[in-house]
């Protein structure tokens, strides 16, 4: 620990609390904080808001949305015939304006007005214990979250830099549609947005050193490589650019490592994200500013007692609502501590983010969706853990194909047979994202295979693919069941 005791007063500090990033993340660690009566302030150096708001979550699935609701008329015979005329790309941007609130954030600081959490615009920078400067002014807090986010990471390839490529602010900002999109790097971001660009009118190619959103379930990248070759994309799978031009009409040329090149009028790069640490003052405190901070599940940054970390800068689950969750927890704790209150830390606690270890949801808004928390089979086959797996084809659902003809999509289910409880589930498919939360529950409340059982989804809905899992689990014998 650190030698600053959190519990001392917090009187002789300008804030209980100062939360230095004003994301999703940080703005719920002070929301919860000032919920329980501490004094907060918030730093913000950009848009109030985020990443999530202005150029991520909300304006990627905004350029998605049309193109998978046309879609999903195109699989409805009389829906299909009434379609008349292609996307219209105008009223699409239009709309993802509105969700970017116009990159405008006053509708986010009206908020944290109304919240009664102090703004400071600024850049943030830890210069000593319990001290932020901002500026030229400096300001004392009993506790400091940090919740700076994260920043894109830029491959080492030749020319990339000078041929000024797209990232993901940029494409999810995009006042036009490029003619021809190459995109380089295969998650989640670059699946999400190679769908959006085909949709919206882009010829795309995809570039993916290996499979498609590598770290699901084996079968998702294949769903996903089929839909893409269906929407168009083309997918390009084992090359890696090594080296990109722009010329004096702009046009891109990224060559690969075969020798091949490829021509387009805009290259987006969405090769991963990391932790946004750099500038934040860390070596003052003797923390390693290239090192991954460290937290224990009430968010304490490991050897401090008034430094916690949530959302995309603890590199523990890269999401929002993840980021939100883990910064409710540390608000609550926060609070508590200053307020001498006993914290409740045991498994699923108040106090601590138990949820970042097991129950982690993820959604990829592609066409199909893809759906997935908890474990998957691989991993955990490498914790050596004793399961068992069953699988169903979600089309031979009655609710399924009623909701579209063609339905195609696949479920799995990974249960720990010792409790006999849910581990992970994974869905791909038309619109299972919202499934995913009974998933969600089974696997935070523990809930038994046989009372699941009792658990009865309503017919014809898509939920029945519980009832089939169950089935094969109930009647398949276990080894051809699991495949192991
Ligand atoms: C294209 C794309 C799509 C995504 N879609 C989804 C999705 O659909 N669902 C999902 O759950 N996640 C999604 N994500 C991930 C999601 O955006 C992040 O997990 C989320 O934004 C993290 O929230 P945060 O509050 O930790 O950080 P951020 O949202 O990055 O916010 C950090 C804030 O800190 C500020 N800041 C940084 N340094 C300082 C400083 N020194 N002083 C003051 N302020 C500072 C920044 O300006 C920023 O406002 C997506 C990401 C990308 C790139
Ligand atoms: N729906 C969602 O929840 C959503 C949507 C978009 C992004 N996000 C989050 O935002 C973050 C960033 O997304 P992302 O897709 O950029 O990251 P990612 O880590 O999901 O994927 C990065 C991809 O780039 C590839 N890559 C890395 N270096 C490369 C190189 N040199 N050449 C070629 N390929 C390379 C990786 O193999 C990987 O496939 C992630 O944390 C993601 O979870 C979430």
């Amino acid at each position: 620990m650190n030698e600053s005791a959190h519990s001392s007063s917090s009187e002789e500090y300008d804030f209980d609390l100062i939360v230095i990033g004003a994301g999703p993340a940080g703005e719920n660690a002070a929301d919860y904080a000032v919920k329980h009566g501490l004094r907060v302030a918030i730093v913000e150096s950009e848009l109030v808001g985020g990443e999530c708001s202005y150029w991520a979550c909300m304006p990627s699935k905004a350029l998605l949305r049309s193109g998978q609701a046309l879609n999903a008329a195109r699989r409805l015979p009389g829906a299909k015939q009434a379609i008349t005329s292609p996307i219209n790309v105008e009223q699409v941007l239009a709309r993802r304006d509105s969700f970017a609130g116009d990159w405008d954030d006053s509708g986010q600081t009206g908020w944290l007005d109304s919240a009664g959490i102090e703004l400071i615009r600024g850049r943030g920078e830890l210069v000593g214990a319990h001290l932020v400067q901002v500026g030229q002014a400096q300001y004392s807090a009993l506790a400091v979250v940090l919740a700076t986010g994260s920043v894109p990471a830029l491959p080492n390839i030749e020319g990339l830099v000078q041929a000024k490529p797209w990232g993901t602010r940029e494409a999810t900002a995009a006042k036009e549609i490029p003619a021809r999109l190459i995109i380089i790097g295969a998650g989640v971001a670059g699946t999400e947005l190679a769908f959006a660009f085909s949709s919206l009118g882009s010829q795309v190619t995809m570039l993916s050193r290996g499979s498609l959103v590598s770290r699901e379930e084996p079968f998702v990248g294949k769903y996903l490589a089929k839909a893409l070759e269906v929407a168009g994309v083309q997918f390009l799978q084992g090359v890696t650019p090594d080296r990109v031009d722009r010329d004096a009409e702009g046009v891109v040329s990224v060559r690969l490592g075969d020798g091949r090149q490829i021509f387009a009028d805009q290259v987006l790069v969405s090769t991963g994200r990391r932790a946004n640490t750099a500038n934040l003052g860390l070596a003052a405190l003797n923390l390693d500013p290239t090192a991954k901070l460290s937290v224990d599940d009430t968010m304490l940054v490991e050897g401090f007692d008034w430094l916690y970390a949530v959302g995309d800068v603890n590199s523990r689950a890269a999401l929002t609502h993840q980021g939100k969750y883990q910064a409710r927890i540390a608000g609550e704790a926060i609070a508590a501590r200053r307020n001498g209150e006993q914290l409740s830390e045991r498994q699923w606690g108040s106090h601590v983010a138990s949820a970042d270890h097991v129950a982690v949801p993820r959604v990829i808004f592609s066409d199909p969706q893809v759906a997935a928390v908890g474990m998957t089979e691989a991993e955990a086959r490498a914790k050596k853990l004793n399961i068992r797996c069953v699988e169903y084809e979600l089309g031979a659902v009655a609710g399924a194909s009623l909701h579209a003809d063609g339905y195609q999509g696949h479920a799995k289910l990974v249960v720990e047979q010792n409790r006999q409880v849910v581990i992970g589930a994974t869905f791909v498919g038309q619109d299972v994202a919202e499934l995913l939360h009974a998933a969600t529950i089974a696997i935070v409340g523990e809930v038994a295979m046989d009372r699941l059982w009792h658990a009865v989804p309503a017919y014809p809905t898509i939920s029945e693919i519980w009832l089939r899992l169950l089935e094969e689990y109930h009647f398949a014998t276990p080894n051809v069941a699991s495949g192991s």
